[in-house]
Parts: structure tokens; C-alpha cells; sequence
């Protein structure tokens, strides 16, 4: 499953980066807010479940968003994010490890810890409720994904093939992300979760709290991933290029009561 053949230049810098990175020694205990409940309340609020990311730059983005990471948190949670998602990747998304402790410590909802995981004491570094593992770069998902429950973390287990979901729900991944974004080339297309997601099987669906990731900038994208069976929306660049409120609340439709 671990390949890094034909990926995108920016996609190799980031996994050498993560492949040279120190994690720490001494395990993290987490006690987690439930990613799965947060998104139940946002539905039971009549807010579309959106975890909002706060993603400064990335390979894909031009400029970097330099305002206060915490308020742009606090932001995101009053238009009514279900959940955050904070980068913790110095080199090439202008996160750390510190932004994600700041913004857990001051907001009350679920937040991950999106990063390049590639190693057990990669997990040990802060903590967060939920970590994500990317199914394609992991040789042994299941160990990591142990590993990181050990922990008390939640893990959202990302895919972007047919085959990797299959060896997601083999390894016993119960949140999986559907990333439209291939990150063998950096393109993004919506049919990936349409085509992906309608490949689990029936008597594992609700078993699975399923997340479409990447390229959703639209109430019309919302829909769409909404109907092809998405729990809850991961979302980055639509959200952080401008009003940061205005654009969490524009997709959840509501802003926080
Ligand atoms: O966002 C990038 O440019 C990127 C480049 C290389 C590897 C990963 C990348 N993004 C990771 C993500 O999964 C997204 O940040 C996340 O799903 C939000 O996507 P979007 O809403 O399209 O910003």
C-alpha cells in the first residue's frame, strides 16, 4: 500500500520532510472529544457537519494566512464548524504542533491534528482528539491505527482508491476520509468520493462515520457530497481565503446557536 512512486514533487519534499522529522519518546495519553457525537450534534442543530481547517499555505495555495491562529478558530467554531482541523506541518502548510495546542485549548470542539504521520512517535508530539492516518503512505495501517487508539486518539483514516478504503475497513478504520484531492498529482475531483464511498459495503456503512475531504467551495459541492453519502465535510481553502466566519457559516448553513 506504501508507494511513493509518481507523486507530485511538492508530495515527496512533504514525506521526506515528515520521514526526517523527531517524534517523541514518551506516549501521549489523550482523553478525546467524539469526533462522531460532535458531528451528531451539528446535524441535530440543523448545521451541515463541516470540520473547518485552519491551513495557512499549502502547496496548492498562493500567500500565507499570518492572523492569529486561535481567533481564526474562534471564527470558524461561530460559524458553526462541527470540528477543526489544524495543520501541524511546519515546512510546507505553516502549522506546528503549538497553533494546535492553542486552538484545543481554546475552542470546546473536536479537533485533528492533520499531519504526515509516518511513525509511532510521530503521534506523541502534542496532543488532539482525532490524528490523521493516510492510508497510502502507512506499510502497516493497522499497527498505526492501534497504535494511535492506544493513545486515546480517534483516528480519521484517509484513502483515495477503491483499494485503499478496502484495506482502511480491513484494518478496522471507523472514520474514513475520502480525499477528492489525488495526492500523486495534486488534482482534485468531487467524482472521487462519489465513486469511492459507494464502495462500501452495505453491512459496514453505518458502522462508519465517512468524511469527503478536498475541493468543496460550493453550497452545490456541499450537496453533492452530502448525497453521495458524506457524514461530514473536511474543508480548507474555501474557508480560509477571506471572511473566515462568513465562509464556515456560508457551508454549514447556520451559524452556531
Ligand atoms: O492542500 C494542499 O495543497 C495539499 C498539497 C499536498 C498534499 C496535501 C494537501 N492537502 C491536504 C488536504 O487533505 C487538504 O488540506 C484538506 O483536505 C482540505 O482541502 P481543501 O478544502 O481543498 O483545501
Amino acid at each position: 500500500m506504501n508507494t511513493r512512486d509518481g507523486l507530485a514533487p511538492a508530495v515527496r519534499s512533504i514525506l521526506d520532510a515528515a520521514d526526517g522529522r523527531a517524534g517523541r519518546s514518551e506516549p501521549v495519553s489523550v482523553r478525546p472529544r467524539s469526533l462522531p457525537d460532535a458531528i451528531a450534534a451539528a446535524e441535530a442543530d440543523g448545521r451541515v457537519p463541516i470540520i473547518a481547517e485552519l491551513k495557512p499555505t499549502s502547496p496548492t495555495t498562493e500567500g500565507e494566512r499570518t492572523d492569529d491562529p486561535v481567533e481564526l478558530a474562534e471564527a470558524m467554531v461561530e460559524g458553526g464548524a462541527a470540528a477543526l482541523s489544524v495543520l501541524t506541518e511546519p515546512t510546507h502548510f505553516g502549522g506546528s504542533p503549538e497553533t494546535l495546542r492553542r486552538v484545543r485549548t481554546a475552542v470546546g470542539v473536536p479537533v485533528l491534528r492533520k499531519d504526515f504521520l509516518l511513525r509511532e512517535e510521530h503521534l506523541d508530539v502534542v496532543e488532539a482528539d482525532v490524528v490523521l492516518l493516510i492510508a497510502r503512505f502507512l506499510d502497516d495501517l493497522g499497527t498505526m491505527l492501534e497504535a494511535a487508539r492506544s493513545r486515546g486518539f480517534q483516528a480519521l483514516v484517509e484513502v483515495h482508491t477503491e483499494a485503499e478504503l478496502e484495506a482502511a475497513l480491513s484494518a478496522g478504520a471507523d472514520i474514513v476520509g475520502v480525499n477528492n484531492r489525488d495526492l500523486a498529482k495534486l488534482e482534485v475531483d468531487l467524482g472521487t468520493f462519489d465513486r469511492v464511498a459507494g464502495t462500501i459495503p452495505a453491512g459496514k456503512r453505518e458502522s462508519v462515520t465517512l468524511i469527503a475531504e478536498s475541493g468543496v467551495s460550493t453550497r452545490e459541492d456541499v450537496s453533492r457530497m452530502r448525497n453521495a453519502g458524506a457524514d461530514a465535510l473536511l474543508v480548507g481553502s474555501a474557508i480560509m481565503d477571506g471572511d473566515v466566519r462568513a465562509n464556515t457559516a456560508r457551508l454549514t448553513g447556520g451559524s452556531r446557536k
